[in-house]
C-alpha cells in the first residue's frame, strides 16, 4: 500500500466549500507547516474571520491533546482546523464541539469506510474490530481579544498510511477496507458535515440537548456502558461505569459506591477499559 495519493485538489474544494456556495469563509491548503492548530490560532489572534479553514498535506509537529504529538505521512491523510466564532453562545457551551467534530469526522468515515466506527469520549475515532485509533481531534480555544471568543477545531484522519507508518494501536482507512479514497471527495464531505453540525448547534444557542447533538454522541460513543479507568493529572485514577454524557459534554463514572461522578476532558490523561 502506498503512502502517496493523489495531491488535495485545491480548486474544487474551493469552489465546493467557499461561500457563496458553500458554508466556510475562508480555506487555505499549505504544502507543509508544523501544526494547522497552532497557524490557525496565530491567525485567530491577527483576526482572521469565523469559519476559516486551514489544510496541511505535510505536518511536521502535530499536536495532540495534552502536548501528545499527532504523526501523520505526507500526503496520506488529513490534517485540517477549522476556526469558530459562535457568537451567542455562551463559551461554557463550547465542550461540546470536539463532540460536534467526531460526529461529523464519524458521519464522513461512514461514507467512506465499510469497517465498524465509533467514537471514544472525547476525542477519538475507533475503527475496524480491533477498535484501533484512525482519527483524533484537538479543540483549543482562541486568545482573548482577536475578533470575539472562538475554538480551532484540528482533526487528523489517517487515509492512505500503512500499520508500520503509524504509532502502535493506530490504524487508517485504507488498512480497514477503504482502498483509493480520494481525499479530496473525503475532505469535502468531513467540512459539509462539520459546517451543518456547527450551523445547527449554533442555531441552538449551544444547547446539545436542542441540537439533537447529546442523542447522537450517546449512540456513537463506545466508551458508555463500559466499566473504564480514567487516570486524571497528579496520578489520580477513577474507576466506574461510563454512564452518559452530561449536558456541559462531561463523562458521568457511576461508581461501585453508587455515586456518579463528571469528569471534564480536558482533566482526562488516559481513559482505558477498568480490565486493561
Ligand atoms: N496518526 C495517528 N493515528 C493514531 N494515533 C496517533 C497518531 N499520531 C499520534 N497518535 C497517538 O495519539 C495519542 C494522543 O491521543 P490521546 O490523547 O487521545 O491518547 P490515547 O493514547 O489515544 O488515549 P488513551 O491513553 O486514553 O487510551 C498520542 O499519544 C499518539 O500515540
Ligand atoms: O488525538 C489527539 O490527541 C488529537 C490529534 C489532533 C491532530 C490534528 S491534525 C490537525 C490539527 N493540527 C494539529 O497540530 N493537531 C490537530
Amino acid at each position: 500500500m502506498s503512502p502517496d495519493t493523489s495531491p488535495l485538489d485545491v480548486d474544487r474544494l474551493r469552489t465546493t466549500l467557499l461561500a457563496p456556495v458553500g458554508p466556510w469563509a475562508n480555506l487555505d491548503v499549505v504544502e507543509r507547516t508544523g501544526s494547522t492548530n497552532a497557524d490557525l490560532l496565530a491567525a485567530a489572534a491577527a483576526g482572521a474571520p469565523d469559519r476559516s479553514v486551514l489544510v496541511a498535506e505535510h505536518q511536521a509537529s502535530g499536536r495532540g491533546r495534552l502536548a501528545r504529538t499527532w504523526e501523520s505521512p505526507p500526503g496520506s491523510g488529513i490534517t485540517v482546523s477549522v476556526l469558530w466564532r459562535p457568537v451567542g453562545v455562551p463559551a461554557d457551551r463550547f465542550g461540546w464541539l470536539p463532540m460536534l467534530g467526531g460526529l461529523a469526522l464519524l458521519d464522513a468515515v461512514r461514507e467512506f469506510c465499510p469497517a465498524e466506527a465509533g467514537l471514544k469520549w472525547p476525542n477519538d475515532l475507533l475503527l475496524g474490530t480491533e477498535q484501533r485509533k484512525a482519527a483524533g481531534i484537538l479543540a483549543e480555544m482562541t486568545a482573548v481579544g482577536g475578533g470575539g471568543p472562538g475554538v480551532v477545531l484540528g482533526i487528523g484522519l489517517n487515509v492512505a498510511a500503512s500499520r508500520a507508518q503509524l504509532p502502535a494501536g493506530a490504524t487508517s482507512l485504507a488498512e480497514e477496507g477503504a482502498a483509493d479514497v480520494d481525499r479530496s471527495d473525503l475532505l469535502i464531505v468531513l467540512l459539509t458535515r462539520l459546517a451543518e453540525r456547527e450551523a445547527h448547534w449554533r442555531e441552538a444557542g449551544g444547547d446539545a440537548e436542542a441540537a439533537g447533538l447529546h442523542a447522537a454522541y450517546r449512540a456513537a460513543c463506545l466508551s458508555l456502558g463500559m466499566q473504564v479507568r480514567v487516570e486524571l493529572p497528579g496520578g489520580e485514577t477513577r474507576v466506574g461505569m461510563a454512564e452518559d454524557i452530561d449536558g456541559h459534554g462531561r463523562l458521568l463514572l457511576l461508581g461501585q459506591d453508587g455515586a456518579r461522578q463528571g469528569v471534564t476532558a480536558g482533566d482526562v490523561v488516559h481513559l482505558r477499559p477498568a480490565s486493561g
